[in-house]
Formats: C-alpha cells, sequence, structure tokens
C-alpha cells in the first residue's frame, strides 16, 4: 500500500504538490490523473525518493522509501523511458540494475520475455522507439518482482497491441494482490484498467474515489466527462479555439 500524508513539495515561489493525502490499496490498480503540471510526477518521484518532500510524508507499505531494506524487490518504478543509457543494449541495462540489487541474470531473461522484447534485447537503448523503451521501462520496474508499481504514463506511445498488453498486465498484477499507482492522460483506457482514481489539480486532492463512484451521477457518464468537470478550475495550460 502507498500513503501519502498531507504531502507537499515547493520549487522556489511554485507549490508542485499542496497538501495532499491519498492511499493506492494493495489488490487495486490506482490512477493518477490531472492536467499538465498538476503535480503527478513530483508526487511520485517524492514516494520514491528521488525529490524530498518540503513537508508531510510518502510510504510504501508503512516506510519511507530510504528505509526500505530492499527498494527494487519492494517498489518497481518507471518514471523516465529514457532511463536505460541510450549505448547499452536493453540486455546489460536490465543485467546491472538486477546485479546491483542481487537478483539472478535469469530474472533479467524472464522480464524480457514477459515483456516482448526477446527480439530487441540486444539492440543499443538508444535506437528504441518510444514504445520499445517503455516496455524496457516497464522490465526494469518488474525485474525485483516487486509488491507496489508505480508507473509513470505507462502505456503513452504504445500501439493497441502494447497498450492492451499493459491493461492486462497491470489487471493481472493487482490481482495477485499488488498495489499499483499509475498515472495517464488517458482516460478511456484508465476507465478499463482502473479500480480506483485519485484525481489532483494545482497539486490538491480533487477526488480519491473508485470509478464508478466517479462516474456515476456525471453527465455522459465517462471518466473522461468526470474529470473535465472536477479539473475545469484547475487547468493551468489551456489551448486556444481551433477555428
Ligand atoms: N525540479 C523542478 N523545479 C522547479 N519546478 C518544478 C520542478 N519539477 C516540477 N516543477 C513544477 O512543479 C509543477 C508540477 O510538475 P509535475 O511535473 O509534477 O506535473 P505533472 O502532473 O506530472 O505534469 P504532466 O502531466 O505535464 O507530466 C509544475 O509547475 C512544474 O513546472
Amino acid at each position: 500500500m502507498i500513503s501519502v500524508t498531507a504531502l507537499t513539495k515547493r520549487y522556489g515561489p511554485t507549490t508542485a504538490v499542496d497538501g495532499l493525502t491519498f492511499t493506492a490499496p494493495s489488490g487495486a490498480v490506482t490512477g493518477f490523473l490531472g492536467p499538465n503540471g498538476a503535480g503527478k510526477s513530483t508526487t511520485m518521484r517524492m514516494i520514491v525518493g528521488l525529490e524530498r518532500p518540503t513537508s508531510g510524508t510518502a510510504t510504501v507499505d508503512g516506510r519511507p522509501y530510504a528505509e526500505l531494506a530492499a527498494p527494487l524487490r519492494t517498489v518497481g518504478v518507471m518514471l523516465d523511458v529514457r532511463s536505460a543509457h541510450p549505448g547499452r543494449t536493453a540486455f546489460r541495462h536490465l543485467l546491472a540494475q538486477a546485479r546491483t540489487h542481487g537478483i539472478p541474470r535469469s530474472r533479467v531473461d524472464e522480464v524480457i520475455a514477459l515483456t516482448g522484447l526477446e527480439a530487441v534485447a540486444h539492440r543499443r537503448a538508444g535506437t528504441f522507439s518510444l514504445g520499445m523503451g517503455q516496455r524496457l521501462g516497464i522490465a526494469g520496474a518488474l525485474l525485483g518482482d516487486p509488491g507496489t508499481l508505480i508507473l509513470d504514463e505507462p502505456v503513452n506511445g504504445l500501439d493497441p497491441d502494447g497498450v492492451l498488453w499493459v491493461r492486462d498486465l497491470v489487471r493481472r498484477l493487482a490481482a495477485e494482490g499488488r498495489t499499483v499507482l499509475l498515472s495517464s492522460h488517458l482516460m478511456h483506457e484508465l476507465a478499463l484498467c482502473a479500480d480506483r482514481v485519485v484525481v489532483i489539480g494545482q497539486g490538491r486532492l480533487l477526488a480519491d474515489a473508485t470509478v464508478p463512484e466517479l462516474v456515476d451521477g456525471t453527465e455522459g457518464g465517462s471518466l473522461e466527462e468526470a474529470y473535465l468537470q472536477l479539473t475545469a478550475g484547475a487547468v493551468q495550460y489551456r489551448g486556444g479555439d481551433v477555428r
């Protein structure tokens, strides 16, 4: 379970995350939504210890990330698709991560197979398409067979086959009792794969509910409609009319 309590992050005059409290329970896929700049990535980075909160706490299974005995085995993270060194092959990239965490080489082969990367495992990551990079990022997140997965925009750039694969994967991981927190701007996809959604705007909580709770009573009855209504006052970057 991920617990975020009164979490706040300021960068100079900018408050990226503002007193945010929510939980992502185990055995469920929690969608994390919000307009551009709402603070989703900053929150995820604080959960995994890449940013220090200005105040408040974030824990995984009751512990701050920095105190986890075996972080990669507890939390699998995909925050930056281009995190692999471009000159390294996918296999070498995963093997290096596995070695530093005492994970056997056989697990590298397993996650390569699981993510459908066998044919390109010995190609340099720098030559990968966006979708292949996503698969590699997900492979890295799965390496330690963690009980919690945090995935920032995992379906971004995937072809329809890949989108379906991620949907099935996260549903299966949750059915195994794991905690899955994933951000996406694709409402239709989230409606299909998430049990719950946490919606934020300008760093603040706007909703924390199951998908049916959010959708019920919304005109049009879709998650997208519910989201647009919730975030109407929290959009910082809005395009002009297209004529
Ligand atoms: N390192 C930083 N220094 C200064 N400001 C930052 C930093 N990181 C994020 N911000 C600001 O914090 C706010 C939240 O950004 P964040 O990337 O967390 O939003 P997001 O919800 O992930 O957005 P998107 O959907 O566009 O990815 C933005 O105003 C952003 O400019």
